[in-house]
């Protein structure tokens, strides 16, 4: 688990640490210019000839510090300082002097076809307005240079909380960023602007009493390792699962969906569908069926199903009509066990909201973005502006597990954690992608995860078992049901 932090955050967390723990500002500075100099020559970067761009903030004094450590180690190294003198802090002023003091190169005017490499120390996470007039120009002229850019913390443009481009922003290879990975990082926009992003550590720890709320944290591949099986568990130690999905004319929905709760471990399945997709699941022995007709009335096998089940499931492939609406309202007015409510379900919650909050244990939403602008009538747009804050109040309003399915994924319980996922790429955005997700995250709460546990870690999961079909198959080729065998491979290996 990592934790990554907002601009805002971030300002507190330098605070602390210089007027808390008395480290001096300047030490950190020296740390940060220096992580910089070395993630830059690990890299690789053609280094003949170095500009480096500096605003008046402290973010222009990492970059005046990296000018002298690249200038003393022998590479030619110019800095043009583009803040005003009259709004240098004293840092920059003192680093400024520093540099002068080693002779440094500063330079007035550039010219971009003269360097290989430009380092953007322009602005970091004290940006707070759009950029406008000189500086706008300059940032739009850099998106035609041809050699390497590097961004000192963040590229300058980037709202470092939500990854919003204001006015223009410094589009980098590589972004150096300081003792936590920042939100404006990850998030899009900002997340195709900063390149490769490297952490590096400067010598700031996060108290999380510190830190004001939500905080936010991520998943990596050993993370995973909360999911390794029981080697004495048996099929009923992994869970059983009642899965409503499909309809008449929608079959896919259920088959990739239970695959994908089988296919990471779940103990046992019962898929509850229409009838004509009996045939499908000849080809899937392992799942139990509940079948039903047209209009038929299940309600007493759904009931027995309930009780049987350690977890349920409803919505892929489901449909919008009567007899989904009344599966629906079974499962919210007699189901007792966790429930994971995806796609179609989704669509008919609105006017259910009441039933959603009274249901008596954890509810797990899944909506992607457009179903979550219908169900709550927030514009995605709006959603875009603030994900973190907006997805917290909303799964806090709605009494769930909200999980907010974009190009970067958002979780919250509506209590203080928030996770923010990072897996996964564009070679998902596919048909079925999400009844694998749905499978997913049922299986890890028939395992014994709890709801957020088992919502981030099916996220996560999904999202690394699509970078590695992604490898294997390319990502305009990748099939929702290649995420599925991958995703197995990637639990094994854990
Ligand atoms: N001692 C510290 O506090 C440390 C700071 N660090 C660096 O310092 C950065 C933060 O420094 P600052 O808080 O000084 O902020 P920045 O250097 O990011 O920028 C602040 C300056 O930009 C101006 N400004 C903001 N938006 C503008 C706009 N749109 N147009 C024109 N001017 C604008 C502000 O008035 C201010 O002068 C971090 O990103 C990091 O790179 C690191 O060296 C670690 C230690
Ligand atoms: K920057």
């Amino acid at each position: 688990m990592e934790r990554i932090v907002t601009g805002d955050q971030m300002q507190l967390l330098d605070k602390y640490t210089i007027e808390e723990m008395g480290v001096p500002s300047l030490v950190l500075m020296e740390r940060a210019g220096l992580s910089v100099f070395e993630a830059i020559k690990k890299e690789g970067f053609s280094l003949n000839k170095i500009l480096i761009l500096c605003g008046s903030g402290n973010n222009g004094a990492d970059g005046v510090v990296l000018a002298r450590l690249l200038h003393l180690a022998g590479y030619c190294t110019d800095v043009c300082i583009l803040g005003k003198p009259e709004k240098f802090t004293k840092e920059m002023q003192k680093q400024i002097d520093i540099g002068k003091n080693y002779g440094i190169s500063f330079v007035k005017s550039f010219h971009i076809s003269e360097y290989t490499v430009i380092v953007d120390a322009v602005f970091g996470v004290g940006l707070s307005r759009e950029i406008t007039g000189n500086l706008k120009e300059i940032i739009l002229e850099l998106h035609k240079f041809q050699g390497k850019i590097v961004a000192v913390d963040i590229p300058s443009g980037i709202c470092s909380r939500t990854g919003k481009i204001l006015g223009c922003a410094v589009k980098a290879d590589l972004t150096v960023t300081f003792a936590y990975g920042k939100t404006g990082l990850f998030l899009y926009p900002g997340a195709e602007y900063a390149g490769k992003v490297v952490i590096a550590d400067i010598g700031i720890y996060a108290k999380p009493e510190i830190l004001p709320k939500p905080e936010i944290f991520t998943y990596t591949k050993g993370d995973l390792k909360e999911i390794r099986r029981k080697r004495d568990g048996n099929k009923g130690s992994f869970g059983k699962i009642l899965l409503i999905a499909g309809s008449k004319d929608i079959f896919g929905a259920a088959y990739l969906s239970g695959m994908a709760a089988m296919k990471t471990g779940a103990g046992m399945l019962k898929i509850c569908t229409h009838k004509e997709n009996k045939v499908l699941f000849s080809c899937f022995p392992e799942a139990m069926l509940l079948c039903y007709e047209d209009d038929e009335n299940i309600t007493k096998e759904l009931s027995e199903g309930f009780q049987w089940a350690d977890v349920i499931g409803i919505g892929p492939g489901i449909g919008l009509g009567k007899q989904a609406e009344s599966l629906l309202d079974t499962v919210l007015s007699q189901g007792t066990k966790p429930l994971v409510i995806d796609a179609d379900a989704i669509g008919m919650l609105k006017g259910r909201t009441e039933q959603l909050k009274n249901y008596p244990n954890e509810v797990i939403l899944t909506p992607h973005l457009g179903e979550f602008s219908r169900l709550t009538d927030i514009s995605i747009k709006k959603w875009k502006e603030n994900p973190i804050k907006i997805t917290q109040e909303i799964a806090k309003t709605l009494s769930v597990v909200l999980v907010c399915k974009d190009a970067r994924t958002v979780i919250s319980n509506g209590d203080k954690n928030i996770y923010l996922n990072l897996s996964g790429n564009d070679g998902m955005a596919s048909a079925g992608s999400g009844d694998v997700l749905t499978g997913m995250i049922l299986s890890l709460l028939a395992q014994g995860k709890d709801g957020l546990k088992a919502a981030c870690l099916g996220v996560y999961l999904h999202g690394a078992a699509g970078d590695l079909a992604a490898k294997r198959k390319g990502r305009a080729a990748m099939l929702a049901g290649d995420l599925i065998d991958a995703a197995g491979q990637i639990l094994d290996e854990v």
